[in-house]
């Protein structure tokens, strides 16, 4: 089951919240396949509908209609038990969101979601990762005894340290220096040439960069991919459809 071409497959997804006068269309009809071993970035302007996409990707949220398959798993109708057991063998989120176990230390934190799926932690790999973001002199701290940038390297870490057959993210290096940011991109990118599928949602061009393919979101439809982005790129095809996104709002 896990070795499914596209772990993550969105066909013809729409999404509206609310109803009638005040109902908005998140996604407009997005199709696409995340290929496995791929590393994709999702980029827009604001309200371009970039978590919502991830949410439903992980089946965080349903969409209003189309069809999101999770390694090779139809997720339409599908019991919250079943979607959080699904998620739990294969899904690791780096979302701000996403908060850690105040109660545990940072080692704990990290190695929770594989004991909670019955599997054994591999010690070595555990400590390598805590170890590339930063952390190996605060693995006996707990989440409140650690600065923000701090816990968001222990929840990339927890997602890490599963290697999960896909990882969804939320702008895993926003709150990060510009050293930790690189070595935590660097880590993505050796987790994707040992074939797992990376979904990242960031604003940031030098984040996306790392990525096979960008994704460029407006109104809930996909506009653009960009594969091999450069930095340069990516910046500019952003800032040319955040002008566009400005003027056709105007003319509205
Ligand atoms: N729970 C909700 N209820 C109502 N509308 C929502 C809800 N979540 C999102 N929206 C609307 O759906 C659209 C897409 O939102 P989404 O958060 O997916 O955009 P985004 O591209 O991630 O934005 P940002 O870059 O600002 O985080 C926006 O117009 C937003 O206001």
């Amino acid at each position: 089951m896990a070795s499914v071409e596209s772990p993550v497959r969105l066909d013809s997804v729409h999404k509206t919240y609310g109803s009638g006068e005040s109902a908005v269309e998140a996604l407009s009809g997005v199709s696409f396949g995340f290929p496995a071993g791929s590393f994709t970035a999702v980029m827009g302007p604001s309200g371009s509908g970039k978590s919502t996409l991830l949410h439903c990707a992980a089946g965080l949220d349903e969409p209003t209609s189309g069809r999101v398959t999770l390694v090779g798993t139809d997720l339409g109708g599908k019991s919250e038990t079943a979607l959080t057991e699904l998620r739990r063998e294969h899904v690791a989120f780096i979302f701000q969101s996403f908060n850690l176990m105040p109660a545990l230390n940072v080692e704990q934190n990290v190695t929770l979601p594989m004991l909670l799926a019955g599997r054994e932690p591999d010690r070595a790999w555990v400590d390598q990762v805590i170890a590339r973001v930063g952390l190996s002199q605060r693995v006996k701290h707990r989440p409140g005894e650690l600065s923000g940038g701090q816990q968001q390297r222990v929840a990339i870490a927890r997602a890490l340290a599963a290697r999960p057959t896909v990882v969804f993210a939320d702008e895993p290096t926003g709150a990060l220096d510009t050293n930790t940011a690189l070595e935590v991109l660097n880590l993505m990118r050796e987790l994707v040439a040992a074939g797992q599928t990376i979904v990242m949602v960031t604003h940031d061009p030098v984040a996306a960069s790392f990525a096979d393919t960008v994704l460029f979101l407006v109104d809930g439809r996909i506009v653009m991919q960009l594969a091999d982005p450069g930095v340069e790129a990516v910046a500019s095809t952003l800032a040319k459809l955040g002008a566009q996104a400005k003027r056709a709002r105007g003319q509205r």
